[in-house]
C-alpha cells in the first residue's frame, strides 16, 4: 500500500523540494528529551550539506554535547545505520511516496531515512520510533510536515525489511548482482565493481557485501619497539590480530578511543589490520644489495609511514615521506617524530627527490571502495566515474615510483579498493611499460590464508577482516647494486 491510498488525510499540503516551510534560523538547540535522535540527524544533515564525513562529524558532536553512555551509543548506531543504509532506505520511501523522491525536501528526507531506519532495523517500539521522528523533524522544517511524515513512516511501518526486499529487490535469477547490491544497501556499481574482483556473482559475493555492510571493529598497531601487541591487547581488553604481528583488534563499540592510554602516549594508532600487512610486506619483499633508502611517495596522514619509520629504524634504513596536501604532511611529521622520517611536501609524480631508491611504497589515492565499512555514507556518495579520474593519476605516480627506485629495488603498489581498474588495470599496463617484474605478492603475507592465484594480494572483509586492501609487488629490472 502507498502513501497515497493508506494515509491520504494525513499527507500535508506539499512540503516541496527546496521550500521548507518557517524554519529556525542558526544552530538548532539540541533536544533535550532526545539528545540521540537530535545528533543522528544533525550529522545526516551535515554530511548532506557540507559532505561532512559521519564518523568525523558524530565525535565531535557528541563531545561538544556531553552526550556519554546509551545516549552517544544510541546515537552512533542510528547515524552510522542510516548512513550506511541510505540508497535502501530511499528505495523504500520512495516506494511510500505518490511523488519523485527528489520533490520531498531534503530536511524532511533526513528525518524520513532516520525514522525508516528505526523502523526496518532496530527494536526500538513503533510508536517511539515515528513520534520521535515526527518531532524533530517537525522542529527543523515546521508543523506543516508532521502529518506527511508521520503517515509515510506508517506506510513503511506495514513491512519489515525482508518484505520490502522481497518486493522491490530485482529478481535474483535474472539480476545477480542487483539483487545482492539491494539487499546488502550497496549501490549496484560497487556491487559489480566486488563481483568482478571476486568472480563471483553468488554467494561469494553476498557475503562481501554483507562483511562490508556490518559495522567493523577498530584495530589497532601496537608501534614497533614500543609495545608489543600482547600488552596492547592487555591494556585495552582486544585480542591480538591474527595476522599481522603487531595488530590488536578491539570489541565492537569500544568508547571514546582518543581517551585510550596507549594511544594519547603514541604507543598505538589506529590502523587497519590489513593496512598494516601491506605495510609490512612492503619491507619483506627481498630486494637485491643494498636495504637502507626507503622511499613511502604518498604518505599522509602517516599510519604506513610511521610503522615502515619504526621498522626502518630497527634495521638502520632511513625514509623519505612524500605527501601533496601541506596540511597532510604535517600529521605524518606528527606520528613519525622520533622514527627515522623526513617528510616532503611534492607532488609524487614530480617529487625532485634524488632517486636510487632501495624500497618504494606507493600506497596510491583511491576510490577507497574497500573501506566502506569504515565510513558510513561514502558507498553512496562516490561515483562510478571517480575511478577513471583516479586511475590515470595511479599509473602515473606508479611510474614515478619505478623512475625512483635503483635497479633491483622493489616497488610495493597498494590501494584500499578491490576495483580492477585501480589494482590489476593500473599494475599490469604500468609494469608492462616499465619493463617491470611483477613479484608473487602472497610470499610477504606469511600465514594470511585465501590469497588466491596470485601474483597479487586482495584481501577482503569476508574472508579476513581486514579492509578490502589490494597490493602488488614490482621489482625494476636492471644491474644490481653492490
Ligand atoms: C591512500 S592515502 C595514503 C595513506 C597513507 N599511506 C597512510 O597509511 O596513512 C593517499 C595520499 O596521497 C596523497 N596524494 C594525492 N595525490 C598525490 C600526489 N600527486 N603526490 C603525493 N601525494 C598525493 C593524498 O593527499 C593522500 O594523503
Amino acid at each position: 500500500m502507498n502513501q497515497r491510498e493508506g494515509n491520504r488525510e494525513r499527507r500535508p499540503s506539499r512540503p516541496g523540494h527546496g521550500r521548507p516551510g518557517p524554519r529556525k534560523e542558526g544552530p538548532r538547540k539540541p533536544s533535550p528529551e532526545d539528545p540521540a535522535r537530535r545528533v543522528a540527524l544533525d550529522v545526516l544533515r551535515a554530511v548532506r550539506e557540507r559532505d561532512a564525513y559521519a564518523n568525523l562529524a558524530l565525535p565531535e558532536m557528541l563531545r561538544n554535547r556531553r552526550i556519554t553512555g546509551r545516549d552517544a551509543a544510541l546515537a552512533t548506531e542510528l547515524t552510522y545505520g542510516t548512513a550506511r543504509a541510505q540508497g535502501l532506505l530511499d528505495e523504500i520511501i520512495a516506494a511510500c511516496l505518490d511523488r519523485p523522491l527528489a520533490k520531498v525536501d531534503a530536511l524532511v528526507l533526513d528525518g524520513l531515512r532516520l525514522g525508516a531506519y528505526q523502523l526496518l532495523r532496530t527494536r526500538i517500539p513503533q510508536h517511539a520510533a515515528v513520534t520521535s521522528t515526527v518531532d524533530l523533524v517537525r522542529a527543523d522544517a515546521g508543523s506543516h510536515v508532521a502529518g506527511f511524515v508521520n503517515a509515510v513512516l506508517r506506510t513503511v511501518s506495514e513491512k519489515d525489511e525482508e518484505a520490502w526486499l522481497d518486493h522491490l529487490a530485482p529478481d535474483a535469477e535474472k539480476d545477480p548482482i542487483g539483487n545482492a547490491a539491494m539487499r546488502t544497501s550497496h549501490p549496484r556499481w560497487v556491487a559489480r565493481s566486488f563481483a568482478e574482483a571476486l568472480g563471483d556473482k553468488g554467494p561469494e559475493l553476498q557475503a562481501a557485501l554483507e562483511a562490508d555492510d556490518a559495522r567493523p571493529s577498530v584495530h589497532l598497531i601496537a608501534r614497533p619497539g614500543e609495545i608489543t601487541a600482547d600488552e596492547l591487547a592487555a591494556i585495552t581488553g582486544g585480542d591480538v590480530a591474527p595476522y599481522s604481528p603487531y595488530g590488536v583488534h578491539l570489541p565492537t563499540g569500544s568508547g571514546d578511543l582518543a581517551e585510550s592510554e596507549p594511544i594519547r602516549q603514541h604507543l598505538a594508532a589506529v590502523q587497519d589490520e590489513g593496512s598494516q600487512l601491506c605495510a609490512i610486506a612492503a619491507t619483506k619483499a627481498p630486494v637485491q644489495g643494498s636495504d637502507e633508502r626507503w622511499l613511502d611517495l604518498c604518505a599522509g596522514p602517516g599510519g604506513k609511514a610511521a610503522l615502515l619509520g619504526a621498522l626502518a629504524g630497527l634495521s638502520g634504513a632511513t625514509v623519505d615521506a612524500v605527501e601533496l596536501a601541506p596540511h597532510r604532511a604535517r600529521l605524518i611529521e606528527r606520528v613519525t617524530e622520533g622514527l627515522p622520517v623526513t617528510v616532503h611536501v611534492a607532488d609524487g609524480r614530480e617529487s625532485g627527490l634524488d632517486g636510487g631508491y632501495d624500497r618504494v611504497l606507493l600506497d596510491a589515492p583511491c576510490s577507497g571502495l574497500g573501506a566502506l565499512r569504515r565510513r558510513p555514507e561514502a558507498r553512496w556518495r562516490r561515483q562510478p566515474s571517480d575511478v577513471a579520474d583516479l586511475t590515470k593519476l595511479q599509473g602515473q605516480l606508479l611510474a614515478a615510483a619505478l623512475d625512483l627506485t635503483r635497479p633491483g629495488g622493489v616497488v610495493t603498489y597498494v590501494v584500499c579498493s578491490p576495483h580492477l581498474g585501480e589494482t590489476e588495470g593500473v599494475v599490469s599496463e604500468t609494469a608492462r611499460r616499465a619493463g617491470a617484474e611483477t613479484l608473487d605478492a602472497r610470499e610477504f603475507f606469511p600465514g594470511v590464508p585465501l590469497l588466491g592465484a596470485g601474483p597479487y594480494v586482495q584481501l577482503w572483509p569476508h574472508r579476513h577482516g581486514t579492509d578490502a586492501m589490494f597490493c602488488a609487488v614490482l621489482r625494476k629490472p636492471g644491474e644490481t647494486a653492490a
